[in-house]
């Protein structure tokens, strides 16, 4: 089993980079070529990763083909369920390898880890273990006008290989959250987590082959995107269907390389998210579930609020209260309870969120709460933090208030009516997902109609349920996945009609 606990997360003091590797046809292979990955908290190099070759990915999509024609095409429904219930309990039992994998990989925190991230991934094959198991297809009687009956019903079969290319923000929550319904709808997957975070994955790799799912069935090649292992996959001509998170600029270039075989596509894509405050809100719940809302993570979740419009009536003291709770949120090592921020992914990301907090005075903002970076006085000056950020007074037109910067910040803006409002949220190429606080049921419900967004949540933000369609509109996506969506993405219906005699 590979080794991903590193000493340096604790207390920044380096130890030999692990070599991570890529999982082909139910064995671990290396390639000739390497890139280091840097820990976000000091920057030490964590390991060495294997960069999938074109031969390398070729070797992936054969060996998904072959296990399709093999015992995993042949299996029940419920045995396929049986074997992702065991891959759950596999996950679970190496919950602190994965931990110690997610926290060194992003620096978040392992409070976090230990309750969202890690627990998500078990949660998800469970869940696609229960869904394609106990979900029905349709069925219709027909009649024609002489009087002849039909029966048609549709047969859910495998799509194929399937590419799952992911981001680096949840790496297991967002890696697990589509190879479940894969593999539980039957198909066999080429799987490329980001570049950033290499190391969840090959611990996923290893607990598929503990819980017995067949050689083939769960591939992973490392690598970026261009010239690299995330186009060679999105370019294959073995590839059936590509299901993709991160960019909205990335998920154009996919859909390019997709058409050429017309590859069925499903897009989770960015955001630039509207949290609405209503005057008639539990104004502590809305200050609280805001601070949620745009610094869990570091900022750095699809739906994380950037933009908050405020009704007048509460909007100073909401601002005010928003930057007490931004400048008093906890630094800390990732290792230690209290802690709640996290760097940024990488020095790369940092400069731009940190582009984004100049962006922001240039183009006029007040700066209430942070607006730099943090000074530590050890070895995690050399990372990736920034201080969670609120800045107000922009125009609707701004560049610091239109475009995703995926960074610990929100800009705040006052509003007088719900129209006003709900445009104003509406205002954006984005619609991922939206935040309303109201005690106003009527207008909680008019929201869900208003906004033009995939997922609106009403007095909380990011509480899941699995069975719920999640995804975007506008560039934040194509299409749905969770529950019976995913199960459509994942497979071919075919329609059977049986004239009745
Ligand atoms: N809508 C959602 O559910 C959701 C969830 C999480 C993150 N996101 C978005 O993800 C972004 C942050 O993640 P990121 O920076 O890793 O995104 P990214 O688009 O840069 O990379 C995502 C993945 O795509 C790969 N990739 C990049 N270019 C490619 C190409 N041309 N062909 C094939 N693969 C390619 C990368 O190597 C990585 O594995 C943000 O925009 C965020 O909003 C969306
Ligand atoms: O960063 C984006 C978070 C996406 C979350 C999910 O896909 C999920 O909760 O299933």
């Amino acid at each position: 089993m590979t080794t991903l606990w590193r000493p340096e997360l604790l207390s920044g003091e380096s130890s030999s980079p692990g070599l991570l590797r890529n999982f082909v046809d139910g064995g671990f292979v290396e390639t000739g070529t390497t890139f280091p990955k840097l820990g976000p908290v000091t920057g030490a190099h964590l390991f060495d990763v294997c960069e999938a070759d074109e031969a390398t990915v070729d070797a992936a999509v054969t060996a998904a083909r072959t296990a399709l024609n093999g015992p995993w095409g042949r299996m029940s429904e419920q045995e396929r369920a049986a074997v992702l219930r065991d891959v759950a309990d596999e996950l679970e039992r190496r919950f602190d390898d994965l931990v110690a994998a997610e926290v060194g990989d992003t620096g978040k925190s392992i409070s976090q880890a230990r309750t969202l991230d890690i627990p998500r991934g078990a949660a998800n094959f469970r869940a696609f273990a229960d869904f394609a198991t106990t979900t029905p297809t349709e069925s219709y009687t027909t009649v024609l006008p002489d009087g002849r009956r039909a029966l048609n019903y549709a047969v859910r079969k495998p799509a194929g290989v399937v590419a799952i290319i992911v981001p680096w923000n949840l790496p297991l929550l967002l890696l697990t959250w589509k190879v479940a319904p894969a593999l539980a709808c039957g198909n066999a997957v080429v799987v490329k987590p980001s570049e950033e975070t290499p190391a969840s994955a090959t611990v996923l790799a290893e607990a598929m082959a503990a819980a017995g799912v067949p050689p083939g069935v769960f591939n992973l090649v490392h690598g970026f995107g261009p010239a690299s292992a995330g186009e060679f996959l999105t370019r294959h001509d073995g590839v059936d269907a590509i299901t993709f998170t991160g960019e909205s600029a990335t998920g154009t270039a996919i859909a390019k390389a997709a058409a050429d075989g017309v590859k069925a596509v499903s897009f989770e894509l960015g955001g630039k998210n509207a949290g609405v405050v209503f005057a008639d809100a539990n104004l502590d719940a809305a200050i609280e579930g805001s601070v949620r809302s745009t610094f869990t993570n570091g900022g750095q979740v699809c739906l994380c609020t950037e933009r908050l419009y405020v009704e007048r009536p509460v909007y100073e003291e909401f601002c005010e209260r928003l930057a007490l709770r931004a400048d008093a949120l906890t630094f800390g090592w990732p290792s230690e309870e209290s802690t709640v921020n996290m760097p940024l992914i990488s020095r790369q990301h940092r400069d731009k969120v940190l582009g984004y907090y100049d962006l922001a005075r240039t183009e006029g903002a007040t700066v209430l709460a942070g607006g730099g970076v943090p000074s530590f006085g050890d070895a995690r000056d050399n990372g990736c933090y920034v201080q969670p950020t609120v800045v107000t007074g922009l125009p609707p037109d701004a560049r610091t208030t239109t475009e995703e910067i995926f960074g610990p910040i929100c800009h705040v803006a006052p509003f007088d009516t719900e129209d006003e409002a709900f445009a104003q949220a509406n205002n954006s190429p984005y619609g991922l997902a939206a935040t309303v606080w109201t005690r106003d049921v009527g207008r909680a419900h008019r929201a869900g109609t208003a906004l033009d967004v995939g997922l609106v949540w009403v007095n909380t933000w990011f509480l899941r349920d699995l069975r719920t369609p999640f995804g975007g509109t506008k560039l934040s996506g194509l299409g749905r996945e969770g529950g019976t969506h995913s199960l459509d993405f994942y497979s071919e219906l075919t329609n059977v009609c049986v004239e009745l005699s």
